[in-house]
């Protein structure tokens, strides 16, 4: 049977530098991995074949068993660490405008009935994010901690069922962050989604994550530094306790998921 994403023999060049080799990977439903590695192990590029963003020049990928598009969908939903939103668009604005795109693809605009149930579903996206009384407002009046989780109340309002997080909290505060840990874990429950979250931040990547991934390079040609690429290196399953849960009820929850207590087991992955 196949898992949820399934990466097949992936590889990702740039002309003639190879920046991933052979990667394979088979993701769960309702997993939160954690993807880190050195700069320029090509962490990023991975997330971006899985959005769909770019394709990968050798190998494939396949959601349910069929292979997933190199096109952008709404079974994915993204965050990058600089905030994605439009300045110009009120906060209720920015989260109505993915509903809006999906739903009316040539106008960008909803009317009527249409138009109301897309408003109280992107209401209901805001409250669960923090942001229920700050509709009126624009990004430039707003904390980046505040923008932040309007870029995730952008990225989950679609429903996606794989959310893709580059270094989303990068840029916040360690106060703020610790915020946006926990609501990222109340989301990831309430939505049971699916995240891929690619950070410079161990700790983060380990007291989120149920799995952790490092990239990193397997063999390296000091005369050719393009010549090899990364692949996992070490794959990490983690099963961990339950995290402090956060004041704010989330509207529409689905789901909780079960998070035991600690206990890690590495393997390192053999490629060669
Ligand atoms: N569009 C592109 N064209 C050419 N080279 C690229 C392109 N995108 C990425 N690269 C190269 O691929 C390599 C991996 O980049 P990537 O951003 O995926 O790494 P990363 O692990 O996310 O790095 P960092 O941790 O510094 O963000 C880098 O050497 C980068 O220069």
């Amino acid at each position: 049977m196949s898992s949820f994403l399934s990466l097949r023999d992936v590889w990702v060049e740039y002309g003639d530098k190879i920046v991933l080799e052979r990667v394979n990977l088979e993701i769960d439903e309702g997993a939160f991995v954690s993807i880190i590695g050195p700069s320029g192990a090509g962490k990023s590029s991975l997330l971006r074949v899985v959005l769909g963003q770019d394709a990968p020049s050798r190998g494939r990928i396949e959601l349910d068993g069929m292979p997933l598009e190199p096109q952008c969908d709404s079974n994915r939903g993204v965050v990058f660490q600089r905030y994605s939103v439009f300045p110009h668009m009120t906060v209720l604005e920015n989260t109505l405008f993915g509903l809006e795109c999906a739903q009316a693809p040539f106008t960008a605009r909803l009317f009527g009935a249409a138009r109301r149930a897309a408003v109280a579903e992107a209401k209901d996206m805001l409250h669960a994010v923090g942001l229920g009384d700050n509709g009126s407002l624009y990004p430039a009046q707003m904390s980046g901690g505040m923008q932040q989780r309007l870029a995730l109340a952008q990225a989950l309002v679609k429903r996606p069922r794989i959310l893709l997080l580059d270094e989303p909290f990068g840029a916040l505060d360690p106060g703020i962050r610790s915020d946006m840990h926990r609501l990222i874990t109340d989301l990831w429950n309430a939505y049971s989604l699916t995240v891929i979250m690619v950070t410079h931040d161990i700790g983060e990547a380990f007291s989120l994550g149920n799995r952790v991934l490092t990239l990193d390079k397997l063999r390296h040609d000091p005369h050719a530094p393009n010549r090899y690429g990364a692949s996992v290196v070490y794959d990490l399953p983690l099963t961990r306790k339950d995290p402090p849960r956060g004041p704010a009820e989330l509207p529409a929850a689905r789901s909780t998921r079960e998070r035991k207590n600690n206990s890690i087991t590495i393997d390192k992955i053999d490629n060669t």
